[in-house]
Parts: structure tokens; C-alpha cells; sequence
């Protein structure tokens, strides 16, 4: 593993229900960068999420975190994980379930105020977790996440449901925690999002079809948009 990469994904092999789901994936997650995680609808993205915070099984490969196997028990406090479904509890405020799973981390107090001015639910901090929308739904799911101050983040499709005015301002807040020297991964069905990454690994069928910047995309397929860039990878993937 080199010194930069907080992640290093070699050879990843993934059967989920009998099929193959991951195809010996290899990538590399930088530190301190937001790296975008693209493709369509199941192709791969919440497995190989799911392979880095080490709750999924793998038929072959290995996936190093923070310069330990992914699963370990070390890391289990340096990583925060929000799930598409958020595992928060429905009878509890956002505050209340902030309370509760910073004392399971082990976390400061002082935390949940700081969580959730980060992600904009001031307003919202003694609502009961049932009568939220969507989109605050997940912001407490990412606030969750972001508790005790994790190295690296795993955010899968955090901006789901969100207006523009606050998907920008999360990501915003992405972009400060890696200037932070956070890593982040973030998943997105959206390729409007992708230009918003400093890398992108674009991923269709279970296989990586990049993993580069927005910028060396667009020049390596010649192409105006990510939109585009994508299909031409895709194509040129058929075609070979
Ligand atoms: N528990 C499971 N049992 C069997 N197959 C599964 C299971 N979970 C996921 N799969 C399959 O694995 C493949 C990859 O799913 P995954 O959730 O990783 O995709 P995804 O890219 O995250 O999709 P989406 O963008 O819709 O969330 C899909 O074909 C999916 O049907």
C-alpha cells in the first residue's frame, strides 16, 4: 500500500445470490480526496462500498483500509458509513439518536451539535426520525456518519431526494472534510455529480471501466461531458 492511499482494492471478487457481482476489481482511493463512485443501478457500487467498511463476504481479492484488512477491528471507529436505507431509529429525534450512537462510538458530546450544523438539520434536531423527508432522513444517516470524526467516509448515494441548493452545500462540506485530510467515497447514480469528484471510478456490469479524474476522462474519450465520456467507455469496451 502506498503512503498516499487510504484504500487499496486488489483483484476483488464479489458473489452476491450465485451471480458474480464484482469482477476482480482494483482500484485506489487517495487520502484527503473525494472520489466519485458511478455507474447505473446495480452494477456493483453498494457491494464494493460494503467490501470497503468490511461487512461483505469476497470470494477472492483483498481490500486494505487505513493500512489494515477492511473489516478490522481498529478500524471500526476511523470509518463512517451511511447507508442508502439509514440505520437510525424511528421512535428517537435526530438529536436523540445522535446522543445515542455518539455514546456508542465513544464519540464527544459536543459532536452532535457540530454534526448537524454540518449537515444543515438544525431546524429539524427534536423532530422524531419517523416524521422526516427523505432527503433529512439521509442527512441524519450522514450525520451519523460523520460522528467522532472518521478518516474515511462511505457514503452511498448521500444526495438522493436532496433540492440543488442542498446537494451543493453538501457537497461542499465533502469537499472541506478532504481538505481536511479526509478520504472520501461517495456513490451517485447521477453523472452530473461526477464533475463535482476530484477522481471518479466509473463502474458498469460489476467491472471498472475508469478510475481517473474528470479531466483526464474527458480528454482520454474526447468527449464535452462525463455524460458522454462514460458511454464512449463503454463502447469502446463492447468494441474490443
Ligand atoms: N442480498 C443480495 N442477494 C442477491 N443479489 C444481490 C443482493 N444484493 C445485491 N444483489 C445484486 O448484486 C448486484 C449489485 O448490487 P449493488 O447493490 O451493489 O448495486 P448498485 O450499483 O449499488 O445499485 P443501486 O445504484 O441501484 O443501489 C445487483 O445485480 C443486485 O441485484
Amino acid at each position: 500500500m502506498t503512503s498516499s492511499a487510504a484504500v487499496e482494492v486488489n483483484g476483488l471478487r464479489v458473489h452476491r445470490g450465485g451471480r458474480l457481482v464484482l469482477r476482480d476489481v482494483s482500484c485506489t482511493l487517495p487520502q484527503g480526496v473525494v472520489t466519485g463512485l458511478l455507474g447505473p443501478s446495480g452494477c456493483g457500487k453498494t457491494t464494493l462500498m460494503r467490501a470497503v467498511v468490511g461487512v461483505q463476504i469476497v470470494s477472492a481479492g483483498s481490500v486494505a483500509v487505513l493500512g489494515s484488512p477492511a473489516g478490522s477491528p481498529g478500524l471500526r471507529n476511523r470509518i463512517g458509513y451511511a447507508t442508502q436505507n439509514p440505520a437510525v431509529y424511528a421512535d428517537l429525534t435526530v438529536a436523540e439518536n445522535l446522543r445515542y450512537f455518539c455514546s456508542v462510538l465513544r464519540a464527544s458530546r459536543s459532536d452532535v451539535q457540530r454534526v448537524i450544523d454540518e449537515v444543515g438539520l438544525g431546524g429539524h434536531a427534536d423532530q422524531l426520525v419517523s416524521s422526516l423527508s427523505g432527503g433529512e432522513l439521509s442527512r441524519t444517516s450522514l450525520a451519523v456518519a460523520l460522528l467522532g470524526k472518521p478518516e474515511l467516509l462511505v457514503l452511498d448515494e448521500p444526495t438522493v431526494g436532496l433540492d440543488p441548493l442542498l446537494r451543493d452545500e453538501l457537497w461542499t462540506l465533502f469537499r472541506t472534510l478532504a481538505s481536511r485530510g479526509v478520504t472520501l467515497l461517495v456513490s451517485s447514480h447521477v453523472m452530473d455529480e461526477a464533475a463535482r469528484c476530484e477522481r471518479l471510478l466509473l463502474m458498469r456490469d460489476g467491472s471498472l471501466l475508469a478510475d481517473d479524474t474528470p479531466g483526464a476522462l474527458l480528454v482520454q474519450t474526447s468527449t464535452g461531458d462525463l455524460e458522454q465520456a462514460f458511454l464512449s467507455l463503454v463502447r469502446a469496451k463492447e468494441a474490443a
